[in-house]
């Protein structure tokens, strides 16, 4: 590990800023910016007002007559977050459009495929729509007392807003869990239980909480509304039968590039949980594991790099198991126990939003996810390889 980057294991809250994740968000932009440079107002019209102009038919044509902008006036890395994110809303809207399989755009025009290439390069994110710009930076605080909004959303009424603030509600509930990990990684380097014990307990009582926020998708999302609308904009090009060569960027490159759809599996508080846990997925060819390091090149690079200096660290587990007093056993199983319940839950999400819409579709239902993954098989192996970690 490079020197110069700080390693969970010295126990501070100064490495978690260095990697960019934040005391009180955790792996969450804070405060995203909300608004561009005036040259830029037509990406942030367009990408407000996506619903509208898909339903009556004007999206490609406001996005074709965009100019084509630099982006040397993007200065920071909040604002080029927010035409990045900007930016991916538009894509997918221009892609998928009215979602008519005879209706697919193959190219996407220079005017943004050029922006949105040197902005993703500049952000280390793939130019597509990924959980970093839909989740993690798509969010604002509408009132005083903390109610949040999303700053840009889908077609199919509210179910955008539930699924990405539900999502982030999760995210923010679970970034206490993540506060701990130096404190873990410290406790085992000095070898002291009592601190290891105490740490755990903070990441499983997080976990907890989280799993709390993860209920009220019900309240806010309609299945059917998630299955047929919106999963359609955050489906990507890679195995995708609907763009077999993936999307011509144009101005950008010669060829169509392949470039996965949305998923969770791009949230780093799960990968950074599995890790410090131990937790090790089936891996080999088309598994679980190569799924989910794939999905890390979908991370924002600090949040990748965060991972991989947590992979680097000995083993939390190995300690446990050789090391630990019952104490520390039994806070170590708590922790895994609530991913094990965060996991099962949304495998019943999954089954409500996913499994039961797609069985009412003539064609018996592809089961594939946002991700296009063969979710149910992915998200049970996941599930088993988390209760597999109890001692
Ligand atoms: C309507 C609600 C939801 C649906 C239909 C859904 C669907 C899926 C699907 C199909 C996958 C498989 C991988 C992929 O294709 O992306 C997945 C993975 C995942 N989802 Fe969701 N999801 C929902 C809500 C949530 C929420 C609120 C969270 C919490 C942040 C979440 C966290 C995850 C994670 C972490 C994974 C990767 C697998 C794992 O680590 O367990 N999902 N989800
Ligand atoms: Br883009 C985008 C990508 C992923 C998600 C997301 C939030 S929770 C969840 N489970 C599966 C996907 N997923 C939302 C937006």
């Amino acid at each position: 590990m490079a020197h110069s980057e700080a390693s969970p294991m010295e126990g501070s809250n100064r490495i978690l800023e260095e990697y960019h994740i934040n005391e009180v968000v955790g792996f969450a932009l804070p405060h995203p910016l909300e608004e561009l440079p005036p040259a830029f107002e037509g990406w942030i019209r367009i990408a407000k007002s996506l619903p509208e102009l898909i339903d009556n038919g004007q999206l490609r044509e406001e996005v074709d007559q965009l100019p084509t902008l630099s982006i040397d006036e993007l200065k920071g890395h909040r604002l080029q977050r927010l035409a990045h994110l900007a930016l991916g809303c538009i894509t997918m809207a221009y892609v998928w459009n009215q979602r008519r399989d005879d209706d697919v755009k193959e190219v996407l025009p220079r005017n943004i495929a050029v922006p949105y290439r040197q902005l993703s390069d500049k952000l280390g994110l793939p130019p597509i729509l990924s959980y970093a710009d839909c989740v993690l930076a798509n969010w604002k605080k509408k009132d005083p007392n903390g109610n949040m909004d999303v700053l840009f959303t889908f077609p199919g009424g509210d179910c955008g807003r539930g699924f990405f603030l539900v999502s982030l509600l999760v995210e923010i509930a679970a970034s206490s869990a993540i506060q701990a990990v130096p404190t873990v990684c410290s406790a085992v380097q000095h070898q002291d239980q009592k601190a290891l014990e105490k740490a755990f307990e903070a990441i499983a009582e997080s976990l907890n909480n989280a799993r709390t926020y993860f209920q009220r998708m019900q309240n806010f999302v309609d299945p059917n509304q998630f299955f047929n609308v919106l999963r359609i904009y955050l489906s990507g090009w890679k195995n995708n039968p609907k763009l077999p060569n993936g999307l011509l960027y144009e101005g950008v490159s010669d060829t169509p590039e392949m470039f996965a759809g949305g998923s969770a599996g791009q949230s780093s508080i799960f990968q950074c949980l599995d890790i410090l846990l131990g937790i090790k997925h089936s891996s080999g060819k088309g598994s679980p594991a190569e799924f989910l390091q794939e999905m890390r090149e979908y991370m924002p690079p600090a949040h990748r790099n965060f991972l991989r200096s947590l992979e680097s660290g000995p083993s939390v587990r190995e300690f446990v198991m050789s090391r630990g007093n019952e104490d520390v056993r039994n806070a170590y199983n708590n922790c895994v126990q609530g991913l094990v319940s965060l996991r099962k839950f949304h495998l019943e999400i999954v089954r409500t939003y996913i499994v039961k819409p797609s069985s009412n579709q003539q064609h018996g239902g592809e089961n594939r996810g946002t991700g296009g993954t063969n979710l149910m098989e992915f998200l049970k192996s996941v599930m088993k390889a988390t209760e597999n970690a109890i001692l």
